[in-house]
């Protein structure tokens, strides 16, 4: 049993040193105006129908080691994130790549009736990965890798969300 106690200044113990790891959140809320609309072809029920939520987004960014000004990641370092969830997410609408109806949405976009985003998948779980994706590339340039992007959680309503993790960050 290798346990004692853990000293307040430098976090090491005589017998197991602990990997201190700091997260900061962001989070852009319902009333954010990301509201989009999508259907879900693989789904037997009516989430096949044309459907829409005011998503939420929540981003929880991860580090060994603080900044200069003890921080993790600046919350106001996200500007052209956010920027970017609204070209995606603002009055949009989603369509998977492989939805057989696809032909008529294109038709619906070329008629100027949606705004048309192909994804590779739709839904919570593929939208977070598809936003993790993207924005954890630029939350490691942004800090020379000091930084990962631990999760991201996609919010439909209070009830309803999925959460997309990585787990393949190396300790530095
Ligand atoms: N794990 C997931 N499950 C579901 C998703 C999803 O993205 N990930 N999406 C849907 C539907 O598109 C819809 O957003 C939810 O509709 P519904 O099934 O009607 O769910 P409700 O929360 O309205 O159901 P209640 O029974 O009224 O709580 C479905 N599932």
């Amino acid at each position: 049993m290798t346990s004692s106690i853990t000293m307040p200044d430098d976090r090491v113990t005589s017998t197991r040193k602990h990997i201190e790891t700091y997260r900061s959140t962001k989070s852009y809320d319902h009333n954010e105006g990301l509201s989009c609309c999508f259907r879900q072809w693989r789904a037997d029920s009516h989430c096949q129908l044309i459907h829409g939520y005011a998503l939420a987004v929540k981003f929880v960014f991860a580090t060994h080691h603080l900044d200069e000004r003890n921080w993790c990641f600046d919350f106001g370092a996200l500007k052209e994130v956010k920027a970017w969830l609204h070209s995606l997410l603002d009055h949009t609408m989603i369509v998977a790549a492989d939805d057989p109806e696809l032909p008529r949405f294109h038709n619906l976009a070329d008629a100027k009736l949606v705004d048309l985003r192909i994804l590779p998948g739709v839904g919570c779980e593929a939208l977070a990965r598809y936003v993790h994706d993207h924005v954890a590339t630029i939350a490691r340039e942004k800090t020379n890798g000091r930084v990962w992007l631990e999760s991201v959680e996609i919010r439909e309503h209070a009830g309803n969300s999925a959460i997309y993790e990585l787990h393949s960050h190396t300790p530095h």
